[in-house]
């Protein structure tokens, strides 16, 4: 994520219920809930089973495995898969993330102390700074590294031996990367959204570990709304287990996920309040557009950066809303989601379509 670039927005996406970003409520229980082995990592079967085949082939070797590059959307288990690769390897990890190597001499310290067949998890890949990801090149391809020692003219390149070692990558948009650094993987896997059955089933493994009753409903029901991302979804399953508690007898049934997820403000197909307010905007103000960021960011009284990088791209992988180059138009979905009426289509004319552009 790269939310500490640029602008701050006035709702910090870390603030959302919804959010695939982790907060530090959610890093103190994800440990526990982490499945430990490729058996328990529920769905992602072409990455599974591609993964699966990569880690084999090079335990039956006696051989470190091949450098893995994930991708895919916060929070959908690619630090998860990272541990389980390590663990499957029967070799220690080494957390860290691109924002954090802003020096080339902090990778070489890092890959330096590196074990023989150690896994170095990259997360955030795409935002290391360029002298660290050229030394990456070399360390990936030759376990080699150069240490420049001095300034200037009499500056000495030392070379390094490096034990061989796997190096998982992370990045939440594969298509940054530079295409030398993307090459040098001999594995990539890119992460889907989970469908509803597969979100059921985190729940429910994840209600079983925190000791937490659950019917099949309720499961269901929080699975709908969790936007594909096994993150939200236990965070929302954290959320109505204390509704549970305190409202009803501890059991979450279908209704009192349904109840409790209301008090959240998150809607029945996921959305909150912010996804709401863009979409009522849209709906209401401007008829349901086309109408430009600006305008409908200051409609709802938000950063442009807010409602383009925070809701907007949920509302267009939901089908809800769709980015024009005349601006932003809500779908047909939009209007029945909302419980609302399209206005009758102006023909013939210009109309009141592109009167907000902005
Ligand atoms: N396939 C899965 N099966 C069960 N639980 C999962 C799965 N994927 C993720 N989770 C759960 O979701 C939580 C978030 O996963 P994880 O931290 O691995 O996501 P991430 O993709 O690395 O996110 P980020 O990019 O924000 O670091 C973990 O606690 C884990 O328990």
């Amino acid at each position: 994520m790269n939310w500490d670039e640029g602008s701050t927005p006035a709702t910090h996406p870390g603030d959302r219920v919804v959010s695939g970003a982790a907060d530090g409520d959610d890093q103190a229980v994800e440990a526990a809930l982490r499945p430990k082995d490729l058996g328990e990592f529920v769905g992602q079967e072409r990455v599974r089973e591609q993964l699966d085949l990569v880690l084999r082939a090079a335990r039956g070797r006696g051989a470190t495995a091949d450098h893995v590059l994930l991708s895919g959307a916060p929070g959908l288990g690619k630090t998860t898969l990272s541990m389980i690769i390590a663990a499957e390897m029967g070799a220690p990890i080494r957390i860290t993330s691109g924002p954090a190597i802003q020096h080339a001499g902090d990778l070489a310290a890092i890959l330096s102390s590196l074990t023989e067949g150690e896994v170095l998890f990259l997360d955030e890949i795409h935002r290391m700074s360029r002298p660290a990801e050229e030394m990456l090149y070399m360390a990936m391809e030759d376990f080699r590294v150069d240490v420049v020692v001095g300034k200037g003219p009499g500056a000495t390149a030392i070379p390094l031996e490096l034990p061989p070692f796997t190096l998982v990558g992370a990045t939440t948009r594969a298509g940054l990367l530079p295409p030398p650094l993307r090459d040098r993987f001999g594995f990539t896997g890119h992460m889907e959204f989970y469908s509803p059955d597969e979100l059921q089933r985190v729940i429910n493994r994840s209600a079983r570990l925190l000791d937490v009753d659950i019917a099949a409903d309720g499961a269901a029901e929080i699975a709908g709304r969790s936007r594909g991302t096994p993150r939200i979804a236990n965070r929302l399953l954290r959320r109505v287990r204390d509704y549970a508690q305190v409202k009803a007898d501890g059991v979450i049934t279908g209704q009192v996920a349904a109840q409790a997820l209301e008090v959240y403000e998150v809607d029945g197909r996921g959305l909150d309040r912010l996804d709401r307010a863009v979409l009522t905007a849209l709906l209401k103000l401007f008829g349901g557009g086309p109408v430009g960021l600006s305008t409908l960011a200051v409609a709802v009284g938000e950063e442009r950066e807010t409602v383009e990088e925070v809701a907007e791209p949920f509302l267009v992988r939901e089908g809800l809303l769709a980015r024009t180059p005349r601006g932003r138009v809500a779908t047909p979905a939009a209007w029945s989601h909302l419980g609302m009426v399209p206005p009758q289509q102006v023909t013939g004319g210009s109309g009141q379509r592109g009167l907000f552009e902005g």
